[in-house]
């Protein structure tokens, strides 16, 4: 398994965010990370990428676990965080060729080339990063994440701000990513679903009320969208059960 999180729970003072979540993600998926505002998505991407400690439990990305060993964790990781932080007075090849540098990654200017035409990034590459739309801000963040190829993809709303011409683009680079490598990609927007994810799983106030392929959960509830599923897991006054109860776990 390149993800194996194991009973993480995370609080943030007395606020329990995660409460013993478990789960595993393996190559050639995509793994739709879904739940409403405050869930514990962020929280659990920042747990697996090494950016804050869980309070208990284990998570390992590639059988590197990310409390002991954070710098192989990062190595196979590519992560685009809900809030990217960018270099905004850098241009915009400068920026990845910086990127590149940090990892030590061999054909630079190759590679960048690659990227840029991955990320649909070429007629903006010769821009500073601080005079992009928001949504070809986006792009260089994820430009940024997969330049050293990594094993792993983790993306927190990777389609946030983006025209829907822009979407389309980016739903194809992520299938087309998630055939070889491990992605885990957080979301609200269930067409995104729908378009991009074998598998999902649903969080609800720390707790995963769904943990199913996308099939299956569709012909679980075979007259409900997956709008609906969703708000019948996330919120157990609608249709008066929650995801225990649906025995979707
Ligand atoms: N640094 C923090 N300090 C205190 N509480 C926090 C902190 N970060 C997150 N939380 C709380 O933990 C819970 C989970 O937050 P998290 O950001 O993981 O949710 P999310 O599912 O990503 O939500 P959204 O869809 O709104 O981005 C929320 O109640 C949030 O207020």
């Amino acid at each position: 398994m390149s993800i194996s999180v194991s009973n993480l729970t995370k609080d943030y003072g007395k606020h329990t965010a995660l409460n013993g979540i478990s789960f595993e993600a393996s190559a050639g998926k995509v793994l739709g990370f879904l739940g409403p505002n405050g869930a514990g998505k962020s929280t659990t991407m920042k747990i697996l990428t090494c950016f804050i400690p869980q309070t208990s439990g284990k998570a390992s990305v590639c059988g590197f676990d990310v409390v002991e060993a954070p710098l192989d964790v990062r190595r196979v990781i590519g992560y685009l965080p809900e809030h990217n932080p960018l270099y905004l007075e850098m241009y915009v090849k400068e920026a990845l060729g910086f990127i590149c540098d940090i990892h030590k990654i061999a054909n630079k200017q190759e590679r960048i080339k690659e990227v840029i035409e991955l990320t649909g990034l070429d007629n903006e590459q010769f821009k500073k990063i601080g005079a992009l739309s928001k949504g070809y801000r986006q792009r260089v963040g994820l430009a940024q994440a997969i330049l050293p190829d990594p094993q792993v993809l983790i993306l927190d709303e990777p389609t946030s701000g983006l025209d829907p011409n822009q979407v389309v683009g980016i739903r194809s680079l992520i299938r087309k990513l998630g055939k070889t490598k491990t992605v885990i990609l957080s979301t609200h927007i269930m067409q995104e679903v729908e378009a991009v994810c074998d598998h999902v799983i649903i969080i609800n106030k720390g707790e995963i009320v769904a943990n199913s392929d996308l099939n299956d959960l569709r012909s679980k509830y075979p007259d409900k969208s997956l709008e609906k599923i969703f708000i019948t897991l996330t919120n157990s006054n609608q249709d008066g059960i929650s995801g225990r109860e649906a025995g979707l776990n």
